[in-house]
C-alpha cells in the first residue's frame, strides 16, 4: 500500500530524514517510535505532502502510483488520512456539522461510533475548543473514522491520555484498520507513532520502526522493541544508529 524508498527530507538547509525506507502492506499496521526531535512528525508530514518539508531525494508511491510531487488535497482523495497529534480549535463550527461535511459513511454509522466513544454530548460543542487532552483524540478518531481513508496515521494517540481511554483509542483504531479480519482480508493500512508504546497494550501491530536522528535505526517485532525501550530507554537505539553511521 505504502512504500517509501531512500527518502531524503529537507526544512530550509537542514536535513531531517536521511534515506528512510519503509515498506507498508495492504493489512499490515506498523508502529515509529523514536526519541524528541527523531524525525517523525516530519515523516508523517512528508507522506501527507505538507508543502513545508522538501523531498531532497527518494520517493513515495500509495497503491503502485508515485505521490511524491502530489499535493496534499490529491493524496487526501486517494486515501492517505490522518488523527493528528495537536489539532487546532475550530470556533464557530460544530463537530456534528464538521462531521456531515467530511463524512464518507452512513451517518447511522456515524451515530454508532460517537455512542461507542462515549462523544454523545461533545456532538453540539465547538470542535475542539474546550476539549480535554483525552477529549481531543476522541474527537480525531471520530473524525477519521467518518472520512474512512484507507491508510491511517496515528500521530501518538495515546499522549495525555488516561489508561480507560486509551484501551477505548486502542480498540477503536483496531476496528478502524480492519483488525478483525485475517490480515489479507483486511482494505487498511495505518502507521501509528507512539512515545512509549502505551497503546499497544491494547492492539497488535505488525512491524515496529525506531526513528532516531533522522534515520530508522532498526526494525522489527513490536513487543521485543517496546520492551527493549522499556527497560534501556533510547540510549541503546542511539548507540546502535552512531554504529550503522560510522
Ligand atoms: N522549521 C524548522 N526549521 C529547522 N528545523 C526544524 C523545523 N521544524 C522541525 N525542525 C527540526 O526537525 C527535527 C525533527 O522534528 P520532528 O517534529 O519531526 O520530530 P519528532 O520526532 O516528531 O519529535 P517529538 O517526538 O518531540 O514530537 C527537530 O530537530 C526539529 O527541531
Amino acid at each position: 500500500m505504502l512504500r517509501i524508498e531512500n527518502l531524503c527530507v529537507k526544512i530550509g538547509d537542514k536535513e531531517i530524514l536521511t534515506d528512510i525506507n519503509l515498506h507498508i502492506e495492504k493489512g499490515e499496521t506498523h508502529v515509529l517510535f523514536g526519541p524528541n526531535g527523531a524525525g517523525k512528525s516530519t515523516l508523517i508530514n512528508t507522506i501527507l505532502g505538507n508543502p513545508k518539508y522538501e523531498v531532497a531525494n527518494g520517493s513515495i508511491y500509495f497503491n503502485g502510483k508515485d505521490i511524491t510531487d502530489m499535493p496534499m488535497h490529491e493524496r487526501a482523495k486517494l486515501g492517505i488520512g490522518i488523527s493528528y497529534q495537536s489539532p487546532p480549535a475550530i470556533s464557530g463550527v460544530k463537530l456534528k456539522n464538521l462531521l456531515k461535511i467530511i463524512s464518507k459513511r452512513d451517518w447511522e454509522d456515524v451515530e454508532k461510533m460517537v455512542k461507542h466513544l462515549n462523544f454523545e454530548k461533545f456532538m453540539d460543542r465547538e470542535v475542539n475548543v474546550g476539549f480535554s487532552g483525552g477529549e481531543v483524540k476522541r474527537s480525531e478518531i471520530l473524525q477519521i473514522y467518518s472520512q474512512n481513508p484507507d491508510f491511517i496515521m496515528f500521530d501518538e494517540p495515546d499522549s495525555g491520555v488516561d489508561v480507560e481511554n486509551v484501551e477505548l483509542i486502542g480498540n477503536t483504531i483496531n476496528k478502524l484498520l480492519d483488525k478483525e479480519l485475517k490480515i489479507c482480508e483486511r482494505n487498511k493500512s495505518g502507521l501509528i507513532i507512539t512515545h512509549m508504546g502505551h497503546i499497544l497494550d491494547f492492539m497488535e501491530v505488525d512491524k515496529a520502526h525506531v526513528l532516531c536522528d533522522g534515520v530508522i535505526s532498526c526494525s522489527g517485532n513490536p513487543r521485543e522493541i517496546l520492551n527493549n525501550l522499556i527497560n534501556h530507554g533510547y540510549k541503546r537505539c542511539i548507540a546502535c544508529y552512531q554504529k550503522k553511521k560510522h
